[in-house]
């Protein structure tokens, strides 16, 4: 296998040093332009995994590499020229223009003195995701999914390699937990997202992590890892699993606590 746009090994994190370990002998590898999401339980660890998969987290041991590189060995701007952040909080309404917002994508490419660079680019990304209509409107007066919709375009215009999502469907209603679902992956990016909806992960990831009590505890397609006794075990809840009626991948019915 060639590199992996990211590659994790041997990690544990505590959030006090020395302290007991919330993550333990975490390995997770995402391929160039692959779609892994991440599931487990509430408190399992899936924010503070993403938060060491992108530099916010520093491991008390084992690496993170990004292309090859130790991500701690390299800057934390080198870093955000490489990888992009969603997750659920908006930036703070400082009367900023939906415009602003996603130019803020580019800051980890600007040198001292460039202005409002590239602006090609973000007028493009805006086009391409139906902002452009909106672009000079307050953010702050959009809906929960158009400010996701604003929050891709902010991530996209970064051209990372990597993108990392926390929850990206949460308080979307189900046409735009689709719609960017569907454009996360026409971006052709690397992605790592962790989700609730298991159908949802289910429908448009390549390959699945399963986290309980801060440890990888399956991994795989979600036809191998979406068993009924992986469900029991680790979110403890009776599942039906068959297969979408249609198309290929596992579907889940929730029956009742285990
Ligand atoms: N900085 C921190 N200091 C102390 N404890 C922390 C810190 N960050 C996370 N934790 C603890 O680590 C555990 C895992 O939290 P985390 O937010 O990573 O879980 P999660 O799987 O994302 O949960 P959820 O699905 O509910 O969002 C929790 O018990 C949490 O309280």
């Amino acid at each position: 296998m060639s590199c992996p746009t990211l590659h994790i090994q041997g990690l544990h994190w505590s959030p006090h040093s020395g302290g007991q370990p919330l993550l333990e002998g975490i390995d997770l590898r995402i391929g160039a332009g692959e779609f892994v999401g991440l599931i487990g339980p509430n408190g399992s660890g899936k924010t503070s995994l993403l938060r060491c998969a992108y530099r916010f987290n520093r491991p008390c041991a084992g690496q993170v590499h990004l292309d090859g590189e130790d991500i701690w060995q390299r800057n934390p701007r080198w870093v955000a020229q490489r990888i992009a952040v969603m997750l659920q909080e908006f930036p703070e309404d400082f009367g900023l223009s939906v415009r602003d917002v996603v130019a803020m994508g580019r800051t980890p490419h600007l040198g001292w003195f460039d202005g409002d660079g590239d602006a090609s680019l973000i007028d493009d990304t805006l086009a391409r995701l139906d902002l452009l209509p909106r672009a000079l409107d307050a953010f702050i007066c959009l809906s929960g999914g158009e400010k996701q919709r604003v929050l891709l375009a902010r991530a996209l215009v970064q051209q990372p390699r990597l993108l990392i999502l926390d929850e990206p469907t949460n308080h979307l209603d189900p046409r735009f937990q689709l719609a960017l679902l569907q454009q996360l992956r026409s971006t052709g990016l690397s992605l790592l997202a962790s989700f609730h909806d298991l159908n949802l992960a289910a429908a448009f990831c390549d390959r699945l992590y399963v986290i309980d009590a801060g440890r990888i505890v399956a991994h795989g397609t979600p036809g191998q890892v979406l068993t009924e006794q992986c469900l029991a075990e680790v979110f403890g809840v009776q599942a039906l699993v068959d297969r979408h009626p249609l198309a290929s991948h596992p579907r889940v019915t929730w029956i009742s606590p285990a």
